[in-house]
């Protein structure tokens, strides 16, 4: 049977970083016959230059009956200052996250071993790192009403958002973090506010209330201030984390560096039954954009994401990352991830090395 894959290159570095992941994911689809039939869409600042909006009505309606979506990144300077801020590409990526519900963001930082040196932090404080960072992706601040950007009388500007969540939301992201826990080592840290901000003593007390239905997982509580510096400090006392959308948009930023390059991290974004939509955490990178020097691997290891939670081809995702595994140990490396005596390859050639490894 065949299932529809919706790419969506988006602006900047995502259509190089995107055509890569795309060879890859063609790579397997021979290799395991998976009868992927991939297909792409605008999305973001490049679907505002072609139709005046930045998420058009086909490309929600190929994402609504696409099987899987793989999105490279939206944004740029180019569409930053637009006055209206429903044209802004970023409210193409946030109108597919929240009109499909993919609540659950998975965010794993994971340290490949030969990448020790590349990381902000000292080897032996990151080594062996593995941490899985759950965000909730359809709530909180981001989407919260109301909001919005006036000007009041006397001629004062003011902006202002809402932080609301309702207990449901909160038990259902909460709940993919205890299963991720149970299915990992057990330990789960929710990541709050609650000494200052009364939406996030909901959020505590409804992680205590779940943690009664888990009890083989140890929850642990901490502040998001404290969680940005422990994450710096000691890595490694973390397992899983759980948050909402804003300080898991902020925490997994940070997090991407102890693996070497924001270039590494991959991220998968499901709504209920598994369906999703699969991006690197980093954005469209327009200082580098057109360069060909971006970092693919984050995106092709989002494919090998997409193809384990999404298709149910875990072997096929397995493999995608030994071959990511294998050019690492060939020595290549794009420029975030450079080191002495390292081979330096474009977006392009670390792609190549990809596929080839795979077909060795
Ligand atoms: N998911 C997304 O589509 C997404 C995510 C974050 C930011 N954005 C958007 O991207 C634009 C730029 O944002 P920003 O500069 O704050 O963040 P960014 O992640 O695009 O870039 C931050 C820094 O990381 C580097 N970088 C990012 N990805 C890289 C890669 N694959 N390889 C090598 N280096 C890489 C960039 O060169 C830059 O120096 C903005 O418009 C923002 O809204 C989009
Ligand atoms: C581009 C932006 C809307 C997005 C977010 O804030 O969620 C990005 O930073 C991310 O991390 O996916
Ligand atoms: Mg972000």
């Amino acid at each position: 049977m065949s299932k529809q894959i919706l790419i969506l290159p988006g602006d900047g570095i995502g259509p190089e970083i995107v055509a890569e992941a795309r060879k890859v994911l063609e790579t397997v689809n021979e290799q395991f016959s998976l009868g992927l039939v991939l297909s792409e869409a605008l999305v973001g600042g490049a679907a505002i230059d072609a139709t005046g909006v930045p998420l058009p009505a086909e490309t929600l309606d190929a994402a609504q009956k696409a099987d899987a979506i793989l999105l490279g990144a939206v944004g740029g300077p180019k569409w930053d200052t637009n006055p209206d801020f429903q044209i802004r590409p970023e409210k193409g990526l946030l109108g597919i996250r929240s009109n499909l519900q993919l609540f659950g963001n998975l965010r794993p930082a994971i340290l490949y071993p030969q990448l020790a040196h590349a990381s902000t932090l000292k080897p032996e404080v990151v080594s062996g790192l593995d941490i899985l960072i759950v965000r909730e992706l359809t709530g909180g601040i981001y989407f919260g009403q109301p909001r919005g950007y006036r000007t009041k009388e006397g001629g004062v500007r003011e902006g202002f958002n809402t932080y609301v969540y309702d207990e449901n939301e909160i038990r259902r992201i909460g709940r993919v973090a205890f299963e991720a826990a149970r299915a990992r080592n057990k330990k789960l840290c929710s990541v709050d506010k609650a000494n200052v901000l009364e939406v996030t003593v909901l959020w505590r007390e409804v992680m205590n209330e779940l943690s009664a239905e888990y009890p083989d997982v140890e929850l642990s509580h901490m502040y998001v201030d404290n969680a940005a510096m422990q994450l710096v400090r000691a890595p490694k006392q973390f397992d899983v984390m759980v948050t909402g959308n804003m300080f898991g948009d902020i925490l997994s930023d940070a997090a991407a560096m102890l693996t070497g390059s924001i270039g590494m991290l991959p991220s998968a974004s499901l709504d209920a039954n598994n369906k999703g939509m699969y991006e690197p955490c980093h954005g469209s990178a327009p200082d580098i954009a057109g360069q060909g020097i971006a970092n693919p691997l984050a995106t092709i290891l989002s494919a090998a994401m997409m193809l384990r939670y999404s298709l149910g081809e875990g072997a096929a995702a397995d493999k995608i990352e030994a071959a990511v595994s294998q050019v690492l140990d060939q020595n290549l490396r794009t420029a975030d991830i450079m080191s002495e005596g390292m081979v330096r390859v474009s977006t392009s050639e670390m792609g190549a090395a990809v596929v080839k490894a795979l077909q060795a």
